[in-house]
């Protein structure tokens, strides 16, 4: 269980975050919309330990998240994908995706990169190869990522995410940049992982109507505050989301 507790993140005069507060239930998939400059990406980094907020508390289970370094949250069972994918285009795609199994066995991949034995090298392959499959993107293994397109490369990074072998999936709108295909296909991917691996999903997105189909339970914010929190039917009807939305677009 993810719980935010009145989370609160100041720039300066400018309030990110006021008082945010929801739970990520245990192998829900959990969206946290909103329009433009709502917080989302403030949020994310908060949870993802890459700001800290000025109040407020974020827990996985008993652990208090704000106590740890970035870089331990694996160890904790979190993944992360982010918006600006950190992946090596020279590289191939398994590479790429094994990076994410160091962080899992050794906690940091300079570190250790070359400590694996030959046997525990085949046995991570074999998983990150598995991994990709599951995603769709198997065929391209063993390709440099920079050949590939982008809505494969956006699947590496939750490739590489899953390969830590996270009980709870954080993704930074995985869709942005994206064509109409790419986003439904990608929307019908994290569908899959949490139906199939029964991961909890918090998914940071723009797009109201991607999230729509796939969401168990939906947060939205607008100008730092939670204005709705709901499953997908609730927040959609919701008079303060439809003014929200319809505020950002006109
Ligand atoms: N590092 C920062 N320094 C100062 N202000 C920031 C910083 N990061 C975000 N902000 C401000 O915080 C507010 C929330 O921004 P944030 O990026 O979290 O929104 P968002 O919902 O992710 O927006 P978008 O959908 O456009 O990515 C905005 O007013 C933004 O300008």
């Amino acid at each position: 269980m993810l719980v935010l507790d009145r989370v609160t993140l100041r720039f300066g005069g400018l309030v990110a975050l006021d008082e945010v507060s929801f739970t990520v239930t245990p192998g829900s998939l959990h969206a946290l919309i909103g329009p433009n400059g709502a917080g989302k990406s403030s949020c994310f980094n908060v949870i993802s330990g890459l700001y800290r907020p000025t109040s407020g508390a974020v827990r996985l289970g008993e652990q208090n998240l704000l106590e740890l370094r970035p870089h331990r949250l694996a160890g904790l069972g979190i993944g992360r994908a982010f918006q600006n994918t950190a992946l090596s285009t020279h590289s191939t795609v398994l590479d790429n995706v094994l990076l994410g199994r160091h962080t899992l066995t050794r906690g940091g991949f300079i570190a250790c990169s070359l400590r694996w034995t030959r046997r525990e090298e085949k046995r991570h392959a074999a998983r990150a190869r598995e991994i990709c499959d599951f995603l769709g993107i198997g065929a391209a293994v063993d390709q440099p990522l920079g050949s590939l397109p982008y809505g494969v490369t956006k699947k590496v990074d939750i490739a590489r995410a899953l390969a830590v072998e996270p009980n709870l999936l954080l993704l930074d709108e995985p869709a942005a940049g994206l064509n109409t295909e790419e986003t439904a296909e990608l929307a019908a991917t994290i569908g899959q992982i949490r139906t199939d691996l029964g991961i909890a999903i918090l998914l940071v997105e723009h797009d109201m109507d991607l999230v729509m189909g796939i969401a168990d339970q939906v947060t939205v914010l607008d100008f730092g505050r939670v204005i709705a929190d709901g499953t997908p039917g609730d927040v959609q009807t919701d008079p303060d989301v439809i003014k929200a939305y319809l505020g950002a677009t006109t």
